[in-house]
């Protein structure tokens, strides 16, 4: 056994040697991108050019490795490369354990500072006063709709979206037993015990639910009282040391949580893009018809639509609309063009590329 091991080892001592020395030698180029890039005063983080690398390893991956799992790597490999040029700050949702923080190292990699914020409002505070160079925060989640919060501070404050993340979101019931006996509340963020109600109801509905700030918080909470059951992700679980008694206990297995990038960077065309926008209409009928047409003259997909009201007038709306393209793609430049002039009011969100 131990004799056809060995050579196999040195084969691979040898090509780990041979990464190695490729590592730094991207190392050092990068070092040399960050001077290029202080001299004239550039932006060191460029997702589109991430979103480019990593889309790009996908396609060229020979296997037998996922392609999944090489681009975790190369996440990692520029993480740390762009760390060589400056350590991006980024702001998300506390505490440490939540889904936001998983999505903020799905983007960033891991060599980065992360500063866990208490609400989405801070958030986007410390990103808007420069805390932090970029926020994470959730957009919409594909059972239980938008984030309602994270909408209306994407009209109110300065900040432009240059990143979307898309994470698979599996809730778990876990205790500091792992177990039920003598647990008398199941503490949970409101839309996690929303997503789980059907579960809920069906296995525990004699147990009072209560919503707290965040899933990291129900865990944190159950960590410290064997009487409290917390839903959380299995991260958060292990990260205060609970036991799981149910896994995946989301009603829908498929659920999803979009998350956005947010800060003062505008991000460049990756060739896989979206924009996203901000509209209100005059009261007026067919108005969002006549709004919208702009954009299926110039052959411009719409991928989101969603409503919210205006904190002015009894029945009026902003509406929040996704597309595909970039900003400076030329249809979708001549779309908004015609489109802003039908519009009362129009604002960009920010044009990024695809989540993978
Ligand atoms: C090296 C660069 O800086 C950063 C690091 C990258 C990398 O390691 O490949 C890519 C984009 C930037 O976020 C660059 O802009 O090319």
């Amino acid at each position: 056994m131990t004799d056809k091991l060995l050579p196999l080892r040195e084969q691979i001592d040898t090509i780990d040697a041979q990464i190695l020395d490729l590592l730094a030698r991207r190392g050092r180029i990068a070092q040399e991108v960050g001077h290029v890039k202080a001299e004239t005063n550039a932006p060191v983080f460029r997702p589109e050019r991430e979103a480019q690398v990593l889309r790009g390893v996908a396609e060229r991956n020979p296997g037998p490795l996922n392609s999944r799992d090489v681009q975790t790597i190369f996440r990692e490999i520029m993480s740390s490369c762009r760390a060589l040029e400056k350590r991006v700050t980024v702001a998300y949702l506390g505490p440490s354990g939540t889904f936001s923080e998983q999505a903020v190292y799905q983007q960033f990699g891991s060599a980065i500072e992360t500063l866990p914020c208490i609400s989405i409002d801070e958030v986007f505070r410390a990103t808007e006063a420069g805390t932090a160079d970029f926020g994470v925060v959730p957009v919409e989640n594909s059972s239980e709709g938008a984030i309602n919060r994270t909408l209306d501070l994407m009209l109110a404050t300065t900040t432009v979206i240059s990143g979307e993340i898309s994470i698979p979101v599996h809730h778990s019931l876990m205790t500091k037993t792992g177990s039920m006996d003598g647990v008398t509340v199941v503490c949970a963020h409101s839309q996690a015990l929303a997503q789980c109600q059907v579960w809920l109801n069906l296995h525990h509905p004699g147990i009072e639910r209560r919503a707290v700030a965040s899933n990291a918080e129900a865990a944190v909470l159950a960590s410290q009282d064997a009487t409290v059951a917390a839903i959380a992700s299995e991260m958060a679980g292990e990260q205060y040391q609970l036991g799981v008694v149910q896994a995946h206990i989301q009603d829908d297995p498929h659920n999803r949580t979009r998350f956005a990038v947010i800060g003062s960077l505008e991000a460049g065309p990756s060739g896989r893009d979206h924009t996203s926008i901000v509209l209100a209409v005059p009261n007026k009928a067919g108005a969002v018809y006549k709004l919208l047409a702009p954009l299926a003259r110039h052959g411009v997909s719409m991928t989101r639509f969603e409503s919210r009201p205006a904190r002015v007038g009894t029945w009026e709306y902003y509406f929040y609309v996704d597309i595909e393209g970039h900003l400076r793609d030329a249809a979708v430049a001549r779309a908004l063009d015609e489109l802003k002039d039908n519009a009362a009011f129009f604002k960009v969100l920010g044009s990024y590329p695809q989540s993978l």
